[in-house]
């Protein structure tokens, strides 16, 4: 199973970050190994009949990376490139978020290999409630509690929850986050990670001595995440330049109105054609100049070749492992980049889903103010505590925020020993 979990390069990925802070942290052997490796991987398939009469076979997938410090926590998400090792690299990932953020979580993630854009609706209910059907042994609020990710939403986890409830006989809102407030989901929890990823930025900015309210942003991916961290940059002063999604890519360096271009996209399926922006190769649009640059769709898209090119301040990872190993490398000689690393830039989603979970367990419903308050305190408190450890240590802020969680696992690894 390592070899062949290593063989995905996003995987591998995660374990070289792993490895590199496993070695700075001292970790020892035993801790390392019970640290690195997931606990459980399920694999099912989920047979649905399509719309055409005809029956399909999907594959779908839960990694649990770890229990060891609580439920298991973590998105869901529908695309056509899942595989098991990228669902395994995203719950390490998760492991450290949920660790470094103080939430009581082990990390996980689940993926279902499919195009969810050319599924109808019945399709993709279907698919969802027969993957929730054959995770039932291994979900629940006290074992692994799953969120949106890419390609699924707040629907996808009304299914969910639908499926979970009628099999145990009562309404059980804790086992999904992510779900409509009117079915005990969280006020804030859908502007979350993005609201969060604009924050930091902001903070980001403020150290390199950036006025915000002159800032100018871009922004890969504009689906949940990207439209949220771009309205909410704009709602604190920052000028919107550039927006790419998977159809293309438009930029303007006057500003792109967000709400506009998200009616645009609402209604056209896209970014491309919205007339009040020029179209762009989307690839050039990552190296245009800018203050703040947000990748907030897939894995692996700062690269060697682009990392060097990059002409922005701030580097704000909305996205899960968007830069490579070998963009890290770069990125670390140049002193002109702040970077803020996946793990703490995107981590209001999980934080929020947290707040959401503690409201369910407490049949208690918060204020969105209240919410973002709670929120902001944790993400600065968190924002703080990394830069402060990399200054110390002299680490790059990525090695410093994942040293952080992965430190904390560890401890409690170390405190819970060993079953013989
Ligand atoms: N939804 C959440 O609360 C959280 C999401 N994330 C991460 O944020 C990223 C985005 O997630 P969501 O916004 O939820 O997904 P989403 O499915 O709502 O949106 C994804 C966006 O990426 C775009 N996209 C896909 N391929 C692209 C490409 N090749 N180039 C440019 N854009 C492309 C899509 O068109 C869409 O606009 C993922 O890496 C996810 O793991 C991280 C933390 C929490
Ligand atoms: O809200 C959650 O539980 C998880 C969000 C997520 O999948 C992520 O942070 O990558």
């Amino acid at each position: 199973m390592k070899e062949q979990l290593l063989k995905n390069p996003v995987f591998q990925m995660a374990a070289e970050q792993f490895d590199r802070t496993a070695d700075f942290l001292k970790l020892s052997n035993d801790v390392r190994e019970r640290c690195k490796w997931p606990k459980r991987l399920l694999t099912v398939s989920i047979p649905i009949k399509r719309d055409s009469g005809e029956t399909e076979v999907f594959f779908g997938y839960r990694v649990q990376h770890e229990l060891s410090r609580g439920p298991v926590k973590g998105g869901l998400r529908f695309h056509p490139n899942v595989k098991l090792g990228e669902v395994a690299a995203l719950a390490m990932w998760m492991n450290w978020k949920c660790a470094l953020m103080g939430l009581p979580f082990g990390g996980g993630k689940g993926g279902v290999t499919c195009d969810p854009r050319s599924m109808s609706e019945a399709e993709l209910e279907n698919m969802t409630r027969r993957y929730t059907a054959e995770m039932l042994p291994f979900i629940g609020p006290q074992t692994d509690v799953m969120a949106p990710d890419m390609g699924t939403n707040e629907q996808v986890m009304a299914w969910m929850l639908d499926v979970y409830s009628s099999h145990a006989g009562h309404l059980v809102p804790g086992v999904v986050t992510g779900k409509p407030v009117n079915l005990q989901g969280s006020e804030g929890r859908t502007a979350a990670t993005g609201h969060g990823v604009a924050f930091l930025a902001t903070r980001a900015l403020t150290k390199c001595k950036i006025r915000h309210e002159n800032a100018t942003a871009i922004i890969q991916g504009f689906g949940n995440v990207g439209y949220h961290a771009a309205l909410t940059m704009e709602r604190f002063g920052v000028r919107i330049i550039g927006i790419s999604d998977v159809t293309g890519a438009v930029h303007n360096p006057e500003g792109i109105n967000v709400k506009e271009l998200g009616k645009h996209v609402a209604k056209s399926g896209g970014v491309v054609g919205f007339t009040a922006a020029d179209s762009i190769d989307p690839a050039d649009l990552l190296v245009q100049p800018c203050d703040v640059l947000v990748p907030a769709a897939l894995e692996r898209v700062i690269t060697s070749k682009n990392a060097g090119k990059l002409k922005c301040r701030v580097l704000a990872e909305a996205a899960n492992g968007p830069t490579t190993t070998e963009a890290d490398a770069i990125l670390e000689r140049r002193d002109d980049i702040f970077m803020i690393p996946d793990i703490l830039c995107n981590a209001g989603g999980v934080t929020v889903s947290y707040f959401e979970w503690v409201q369910n367990l407490q049949r208690f419903q918060w204020s969105e103010q209240e919410v973002l308050t709670k929120l902001d305190t944790m993400m600065a408190k968190a924002f703080d505590r990394v830069i402060t450890f990399a200054q110390r240590n002299k680490l790059p802020h990525r090695v410093a925020a994942l040293a952080l969680g992965i430190k904390e696992v560890a401890n409690v690894k170390k405190q819970r020993g060993l079953f013989p």
